[in-house]
């Protein structure tokens, strides 16, 4: 029996779920069937911010008769989760591209009325989405020329302008790099906050920031300057990576992007990151046809390593770009999107441990074919998830990412909830102190008012009203108390 004191005791709850209870680094397909979950348990957290015990709850009460909690929640009918990871986030940004959601929606009606118009009504049609998209997007950019810029791309294209079409056309991650260079470190550190306080809220407790929206030295340093800044502001985890390669910028070619990283930006963030002016955990790069190739992004990705940053990069999403053997030969940690990956790449990726962290939010906004989940998890992969949250896939909920896959991609609630717990902690190289509710572990919790847990992947949204409690290292983040019991 123990007497001393501790920071959190959480009591009774009809179901604690651990995830793993046997220090799993992750989970593989036959792993996550059965996750390990405690009935009518407790959890107990230490000043240290560390899990001291979890079990029956009538065991935790004998054992520490007579101690001393600085706070006790008694969770009665409600359910104990992990803390959810995010494994791939771009939050820091300025500018607004709801233009761009717009324009997908406009298309898709205008596209069906094209497919059915007769030659006559065609020509109205078409001048109407010239009038219709040109007011929607001069609106939101700079000048009526790059609106009818990407008018021209929308329309010659009428069943929907790409992501890469958009991107090519001056808009996507260029439009958004544009307002983040002229944005001030307040600005988008305002921005990053209030939107890692609403990821809080949805239950993640660890999240993978990325930068990527200057694509030259000054502004990359700026984003990883904020990202450092909420990591020492906000109870949240952060892993941040340097995404300076997410896209190639106007007026540079590839090559010329390609050696300013190696030359100008990598050596520079290295030297920060001795100083202990920046904490980088992450390289990235976005691998893709029109964007930086596979030999431009090895010598990247490469030089990265050779850092010491862990490789977390967007691989195989609109074009099988042999992204996962590349990964799985450098020994990455993850790679991210894989809507096009090969089965050889599949193959290698098991091989080589290197997780997949899938995207379910961008496949439905792009309606891509979504990421082969389940010949993923046959063929022995780490399959993690993440938000993708950016200005292109505006999503803070890791439970509504877990809903889609479950949905698009058909995963089982359990897998979900592995994937968005240890798989993707195992992503962010932090599976040793995340991702499962186990002795030594983060004390990091999500509390939901249901009777079963499944509930936080099975209710769509509106998940304020399930979860009652967000707790890092045993201190209560996020409290609901409008929260009502079933
Ligand atoms: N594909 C590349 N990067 C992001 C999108 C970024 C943006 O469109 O601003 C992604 O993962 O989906
Ligand atoms: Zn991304």
């Amino acid at each position: 029996m123990s007497a001393s004191s501790f920071r959190l005791l959480v009591k009774n709850a009809t179901q604690v779920v651990l995830v793993c209870r046997n220090g799993e680094k992750y989970l593989t397909r036959d792993g996550m069937q059965t996750l390990a979950v405690v009935e009518n348990g407790s959890v107990l957290i230490g000043h240290d911010g560390l899990i001291k015990a979890v079990g029956p709850a009538d065991i935790i009460e004998s054992q520490f008769k007579g101690a001393k909690f600085d706070n006790v929640l008694d969770a009665s009918g409600m359910c104990v989760i992990p803390g959810l990871v995010d494994a791939h986030t771009h939050p820091v940004w300025a500018g607004d591209r709801v233009h761009e959601f717009a324009m997908k929606v406009l298309l898709s009606f205008y596209s069906i009325c094209f497919n059915y118009c007769i030659l006559y009504y065609m020509n109205i049609s078409l001048s109407l989405c010239v009038r219709e998209v040109s007011i929607l997007t001069s609106k939101h950019l700079n000048t009526n020329n790059e609106a009818l810029s990407l008018c021209s791309v929308v329309c010659v294209q009428l069943a929907g302008a790409t992501y890469m079409e958009v991107h090519e056309a001056g808009g996507g991650i260029h439009f958004t790099v544009s307002h983040t260079r002229s944005a001030t470190e307040q600005q988008l550190l305002d921005g990053l906050q209030s939107r890692l306080e609403r990821m809080m809220r949805a239950g993640t407790t660890l999240v993978e920031c990325k930068s990527g929206y200057g694509l030259e030295l000054d502004t990359e340093l700026k984003m990883l300057r904020v990202i450092n800044s909420a990591r020492n502001s906000l109870p949240i985890g952060i892993s941040a990576t340097y995404c300076g390669a997410h896209a190639v910028p106007k007026g540079k070619t590839m090559e010329e992007a390609t050696q300013d990283i190696m030359a100008v930006q990598l050596p520079k963030i290295k030297m920060q990151i001795a100083s202990g002016e920046l904490q980088v955990d992450n390289i990235d790069v976005f691998c893709e046809k029109g964007v930086f190739d596979l030999n431009s992004t090895h010598c990247i990705l490469k030089a990265g390593k050779d850092m010491g940053l862990n490789i977390n990069f967007h691989g195989d999403e609109l074009h099988p770009m042999n992204s996962a053997h590349l990964g799985a030969e450098l020994g990455a940690l993850a790679i991210s999107h894989l809507e096009e990956v090969t089965d050889d790449g599949i193959a290698a990726m098991a091989r080589a441990k290197t997780s997949a962290v899938l995207l379910p939010t961008t496949a439905y906004i792009l309606r891509l074919s979504p990421p082969r989940a389940r010949d993923m998890l046959d063929a022995g992969v780490i399959v993690a998830l993440g938000s993708d949250f950016n200005p292109n896939a505006y999503c803070c909920s890791m439970p509504m990412v877990m809903h889609l896959a479950c949905v698009l991609m058909k995963m089982s609630m359990p897998e979900a909830l592995a994937a968005s717990t240890i798989n993707a902690a195992y992503a962010l190289n932090r599976s040793h102190t995340h991702g499962s509710l186990e002795i030594g572990k983060q004390g990091d919790l999500v509390i939901i008012n249901a009777p079963r847990w499944e509930h936080l992947v099975y209710q769509f949204g509106g998940h304020q009203e399930l979860i009652r409690y967000v707790i890092i290292k045993g201190e209560v983040v996020y409290e609901n108390a409008k929260v009502l019991n079933l």
